[in-house]
């Protein structure tokens, strides 16, 4: 499963740590030396940090491309990567991340994220530079796994996922990320309805569960005007369901 690892042919060691001491070379109490000092100190003592960035929006905005797209980049310049999605989502089958446009990259797909060091194998999840996670929304320990990850392996982490449901309440904890990331994207799709800059995902069928795996036949991305006209429809369509359920 090590194959999973995706990384450049070449192997480039990592970039060295950089260096954000604040030294003052006005300082009149011997400069270089301190300066000197605390170069020694960074040398052996700063661990690597690493990054949060965090991609959102409705569904069919490119989050799942964008995601491939960033690890890829990575890999090509000569970073070790791998590229984990929820094993709620089987669409596409286990072993690969797939966009709505069909853009593939291999993955490993788990139930939560922190059994992957195991998963992969320890020496393995040392050796890595960045980890792409998609459908983030599906991980109950997506904080503390990122948080970790950055803060203290140095990783850079790239998590993809949906900011909102269908009901656009807040999905798993893909918005508790926000202030620990270094950067937060939101992408959008366009509406399926009137073709403008769509921020939200209608639901088209009356299950009212809030995971409910599924592509283009359950969703669509909608515009805020045709996001709560559709809410009104697929309320309007529940009611009269449920009261023909009631006379049967
Ligand atoms: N029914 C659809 N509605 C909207 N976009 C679609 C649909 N089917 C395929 N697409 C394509 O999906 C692409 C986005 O795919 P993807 O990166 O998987 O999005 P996300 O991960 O945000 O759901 C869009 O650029 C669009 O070309
Ligand atoms: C809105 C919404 C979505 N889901 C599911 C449906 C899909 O399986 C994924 C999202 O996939 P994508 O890569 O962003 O296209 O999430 C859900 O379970 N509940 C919802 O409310």
């Amino acid at each position: 499963m090590s194959s999973l690892l995706l990384h450049h042919p070449v192997a480039l060691s990592k970039p060295p740590p950089s260096l954000h001491l604040p030294v003052s070379s006005t300082n009149p109490r011997s400069p270089w030396k301190i300066r000197f000092a605390s170069r020694a100190y960074a040398a052996t003592h700063s661990p690597s940090f690493g990054e949060i960035h965090v991609i959102v929006g409705p569904m069919f905005a490119g989050k799942t491309t964008a995601l491939i797209q960033r690890v890829q980049l990575e890999t090509d310049q000569g970073r070790r990567a791998a590229m984990i999605k929820s094993d709620k989502d089987t669409r596409y089958g286990l072993d690969s991340i797939v966009s709505h446009d069909g853009f593939k990259m291999p993955c490993w797909a788990l139930p939560d994220l922190s059994s992957f060091p195991a998963k992969v194998g320890p020496l393995a999840y040392d050796e890595l530079d960045v980890i792409g996670i998609d459908e983030a929304q599906f991980f109950g320990d997506l904080y503390d796994f990122c948080r970790n990850a950055a803060d203290h392996d140095g990783k850079t982490v790239v998590v993809a996922g949906l900011d909102g449901d269908y009901l656009r309440r807040r999905f798993g904890s893909v918005l508790d990320l926000i202030p620990i990331a270094d950067s937060v994207t939101k992408l959008t799709a366009r509406c399926g309805l009137c073709e403008q800059r769509a921020c939200f995902t209608l639901r088209k069928t009356n299950d009212t569960e809030k995971e409910l795996i599924g592509g283009a036949d359950v969703y669509m991305p909608v515009c805020r005007q045709h996001y709560v006209k559709g809410q009104i429809v697929v309320e309007a369509a529940r009611i009269v369901l449920e009261s023909q359920k009631i006379k049967l």
